[in-house]
């Protein structure tokens, strides 16, 4: 028997293919006196070569699959490396101190950096250290003879094992290659899980040692529906994972029939299922798989995949882009969410104890307002092209909502007046994602149009259990009673003053929940695209009476989650 590790299931599929290891490989040294300075700046000009060859080819490689936009970053790393008074700098310290030339080099840029850093108002400069540090890091990797990982340069199938991906790592990944991923850390609604089920890449997280159980090259099969890890499958252990893909194959190929039809349960109540997208690029994923709704876009990473601050018109291009794309059809746009782990290369923010209970989201939109007011006019421009919803992360209060409102409202009075299109029938919603605004939603509800239930957020700051940690990962319980009865009280709340309620963390696609939300009343339920055929499927088999009987006794006679997963059971066989 091979070894085998227990992850999350985080996207469905499965892969057999070799590890590529995406970990930061070991580049310390220590500082040395050397008497051949001579020869350890011939040692610095081969690795600034090295370095300039490398960085060269994959400038060449994301122009070819990203774009060329996104390849300019490389250019700036180019630039440092032929920088003549960095490169004359380290020489020099080489020469005068006759120190080696990974420490000569690291005292030379480390000054550059901590200079530049220092410009706390100043972006450009900021960015300039943070490439500093990108290019120090590969020099020296070349002078230690260590191979640096490079996923964008990946052209043969792998399985990417990492301790974890962000979400720019997981945008780089080139699904033709990247047959799989699996990590240490992060559970089903970490954003790396998140985009590998946008990406359709299967994927197993919170393995917890991956990337202590597994070296470069070795053959791996891994179950992203089960969150198995196979080290070195027998033929046998092969084929058996292999067969559970067919299955799901089959299966996949059963919902797809589903695609262009309505979302009804058996005794025909309808639903609405959307689907969570990231960029206008997700929308042929909506589209295939029958999406009736966007009912979160999330807007960040906009932000996130620019190398500076996004125009307003780059803004008013996505939104327009995604709105004509859905034709006609409701299109929930978030404003931006950056914090937690979300970062932004032009807007350093304070390192933090706490992060998720930091500042971020509506928190930094409210303090940075030109930042916000500017994606406000992009969205009320881009308002006329279709079916347009602006929803607000993260409020915890009612003054937030208010100040929110009326900076969308001042907005929109003064692009009415400069004779600019806005659509009259923008419906303004919130996220209730902290447990705060979930409990007094009766109020909300008089002042907004529709909640969306972020229960990625609201489940971990209910339960006190960080969504990332796989330590904790046993207290996220969607199904805790106390999880079911916030849900309660915000759809009933909104019902109450006639507005709708939707769901857009993950739980609204988890195929347990489904039938206790369908039970609840929950109007809207917005998922990962490739989430939507099998809810679809699962809710025709659901009778809404019966499961209006399940959700009330979930709620009312169920102590704990194991016992709510088990009376779904019964009402679902
Ligand atoms: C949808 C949510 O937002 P995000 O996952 O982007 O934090 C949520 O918190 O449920
Ligand atoms: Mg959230």
């Amino acid at each position: 028997m091979s070894e085998m590790l227990k992850g999350i299931g985080a996207s469905d599929g499965v892969a057999v293919a070799k590890a590529y290891m995406l970990i930061e490989p070991d580049l310390s040294f220590t500082k040395t006196t050397v008497e051949d300075s001579e020869g350890e700046v011939s040692r610095l000009k081969a690795a600034l070569a090295k370095a300039t060859e490398e960085i060269t080819a994959i400038r060449e490689k994301a122009a070819a699959t990203l774009g060329e936009e996104e390849a300019q970053v490389f250019d700036a790393h180019l630039m440092v490396l032929a920088d003549p008074e960095m490169v004359g700098a380290v020489e020099s310290n080489i020469n005068d101190n006759k120190v080696n030339a990974e420490s000569a080099l690291k005292e030379v840029t480390d000054m550059f950096i901590t200079m530049f850093e220092s410009m706390e108002d100043n972006p450009y400069m900021q960015e300039r250290a943070a490439d500093i540090k990108d290019v120090t890091k590969r020099v020296i990797s070349h002078l230690l003879n260590v191979k640096l990982p490079n996923p964008s340069m990946i052209d043969e199938e792998v399985i990417v094992i990492a301790h974890d991906l962000t979400p720019s790592d997981t945008a780089q990944l080139d699904r033709r290659f990247v047959k799989a991923f699996v990590t240490n850390i992060g559970g089903r609604t970490s954003h790396s899980a998140i985009m590998a089920r946008s990406l359709e890449i299967p994927a197993v997280v919170g393995t917890m040692e991956i990337t202590n159980s597994v070296v470069e090259d070795q053959l791996l099969a891994v179950n992203g529906i089960t969150g198995e890890v196979i080290v070195e499958p027998t033929e046998e252990e092969q084929a058996v994972v292999n067969k559970a893909g067919e299955e799901y194959a089959a299966m996949k190929a059963e919902w797809d029939k589903l695609k262009d039809a309505q979302t009804v349960t058996a005794d025909g109540k309808h639903f609405e299922l959307a689907a969570n997208i990231g960029t206008p690029k997700d929308l042929e994923g909506v589209n295939n798989n029958g999406g009736e709704a966007v009912g979160l876009y999330r807007t960040e990473f906009l932000y996130m995949d620019s190398p500076e601050l996004p125009s307003e018109d780059a803004q008013f291009e996505a939104y327009k882009a995604v709105l004509e794309g859905m034709n006609g059809k409701p299109v929930v746009v978030r404003t931006m969410d950056i914090g937690g782990d979300k970062e932004l290369p032009y807007l350093p923010l304070p390192h933090e104890m706490n992060p998720f209970l930091g500042y971020r989201a509506l928190r930094i939109s409210l303090v940075e307002d030109d930042m916000f007011r500017t994606q406000l006019r992009a969205l009320l421009r881009a308002s006329v092209y279709g079916q347009l919803r602006i929803m607000f992360p993260m409020v915890a209060t009612l003054k937030e909502f208010r100040a929110a409102k009326a900076m969308l409202d001042e907005e929109k009075a003064k692009l009415i007046a400069d004779g600019v299109a806005v659509a009259d029938d923008i419906q303004v919603g919130i996220m209730i994602e902290i447990p705060a605004a979930a409990v007094i939603a009766d109020k909300f509800a008089k002042e907004v149009d529709f909640f969306s239930v972020g229960t990625n957020d609201l489940i971990q700051y209910t339960m006190a259990a960080d969504r990332m940690n796989e330590r904790v990962s046993y207290l996220y319980q969607p199904y805790n009673p106390s999880i079911l009865r916030l849900i309660k009280h915000v759809i009933d709340s909104a019902h109450a003053e006639g507005k709708w309620a939707g769901m857009c963390g993950e739980m609204a696609g988890d195929q347990t929940a489904v039938p206790l939300l369908v039970g609840l009343g929950l109007d809207e339920f917005s998922m990962s695209a490739t989430s939507i055929l099998k809810t679809r499927s699962l809710m025709k088999r659901l009778d809404s009476t019966k499961m209006a009987e399940l959700a009330d006794k979930a709620i009312n006679d169920c102590d704990t989650a194991e016992e709510v997963v088990a009376l779904v059971e019964e009402y679902t066989q």
